[in-house]
C-alpha cells in the first residue's frame, strides 16, 4: 500500500466523522481576497504559495511547534501571493484550526492543503477560511474529481489540480481545470524530480491555463528553471519552514518572471 493510498484511508474515516458534525460558520472574511486565477497572471515575479507544513511523511518532523499565524504574517509580509496551509492531522500534523487562526490575520488566498475526497471536506474548508482547496488526481476516480471540482467551483472556491503524470495531466486538462500544480515529488516512492515540472508542462495547450511547480524547490536556480518551463508560481514548504532568514529566502525565490516561457 503506498503513502497515498493510506491517507484516503484514513481520510475515508474522517469523512465519516465530519458528516456526523455540524459545519462550522463560514469565517469572515479579513479583506478582499483575491483569486489567483486573476492574480497569478502578468506579474513581476514568480508568485510564490508558501506552505505551513509542520510535518511531513517524507521528512518527518519539520517545525512542529510553528506559530502559524506568526508564520503566515511573515509570508503575507514579504510578499508571497498565496499562503498553502496543510490541515492533515494524521501525517502532516496540521489543522483546520491552522486554517481558521490565519484566516482571520492574513488577506492573501488561503489554500486548503489536504486529501479531499468528499464534498463535506471543501465545506469544511470554505468554513474555515480557505479560497482554494486542492484536488489531487490520484486520490480520486475521475468521476469523483469532476464532482468535487464542479462543487468547489460552485462554491466559489478555486481549485488547485494536482498531477504527477502524463496520464493525470490529460484528466486535468479534460476537466478543464484553470490552475493545475505539477508535482515534483512521486507520492509513491517520494522521490523528486524538479525536470516533472517541464515534462508535464510542455503537454498543456491552453495558454491561460496556470502552472503550478510544486515540492523539492529549494534554491532561485530552481525557481527560474520553473519559470523556465512555464510555470507562473512555485509551491514551497520545507525551504521556507526551515528558512534562519525567512525574507532572504523568499526575496532569492521571487525571480523575475521577464521571459518566462508561455505555455
Ligand atoms: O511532503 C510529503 O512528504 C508528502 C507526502 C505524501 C503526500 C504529500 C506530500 N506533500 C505535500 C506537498 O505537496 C508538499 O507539501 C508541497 O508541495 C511542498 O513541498 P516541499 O517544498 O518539498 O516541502
Amino acid at each position: 500500500m503506498t503513502i497515498l493510498d493510506k491517507i484516503v484511508q484514513q481520510k475515508k474515516k474522517e469523512v465519516e466523522q465530519l458528516k456526523k458534525k455540524p459545519i462550522p460558520e463560514v469565517q469572515p472574511a479579513t479583506g478582499q481576497v483575491p483569486s489567483i486565477a486573476r492574480t497569478f497572471h502578468n506579474t513581476e515575479h514568480m508568485n510564490i504559495i508558501a506552505e505551513i507544513k509542520r510535518a511531513s511523511p517524507s521528512k518527518g518532523s519539520i517545525d512542529l511547534d510553528v506559530d502559524p499565524v506568526k508564520q503566515a504574517t511573515l509570508y503575507a509580509s514579504n510578499g508571497v501571493g498565496a499562503i498553502s496551509v496543510l490541515t492533515d492531522e494524521t501525517f502532516f500534523k496540521g489543522s483546520m484550526d491552522d486554517l481558521r487562526a490565519v484566516s482571520k490575520m492574513v488577506d492573501v488566498p488561503l489554500l486548503c492543503k489536504d486529501f479531499f475526497i468528499d464534498e463535506i471536506q471543501i465545506d469544511h474548508a470554505k468554513a474555515a477560511g480557505a479560497s482554494i482547496i486542492l484536488l489531487i488526481v490520484a486520490a480520486v476516480s475521475s468521476s469523483k474529481l469532476r464532482e468535487l471540482y464542479t462543487y468547489a467551483k460552485d462554491q466559489g472556491l478555486d481549485v488547485l489540480c494536482e498531477v504527477h503524470d502524463d496520464d493525470e495531466m490529460i484528466t486535468a486538462m479534460d476537466l478543464d481545470a484553470d490552475i493545475i500544480g505539477i508535482n515534483n515529488r512521486n507520492l509513491k516512492t517520494f522521490e523528486v524530480d524538479l525536470s516533472t515540472t517541464g515534462l508535464l508542462a510542455s503537454m498543456v495547450t491552453n495558454p491561460e491555463t496556470i502552472l503550478i511547480s510544486e515540492s523539492g524547490i529549494k534554491t532561485r536556480e530552481d525557481v527560474a528553471q520553473a519559470a523556465g518551463n512555464g510555470a507562473s508560481a512555485v509551491l514551497v514548504g520545507e525551504t521556507l519552514m526551515r528558512a534562519d532568514d525567512l525574507p532572504k529566502t523568499i526575496s532569492e525565490l521571487q525571480v523575475p518572471t521577464e521571459g518566462r516561457s508561455s505555455v
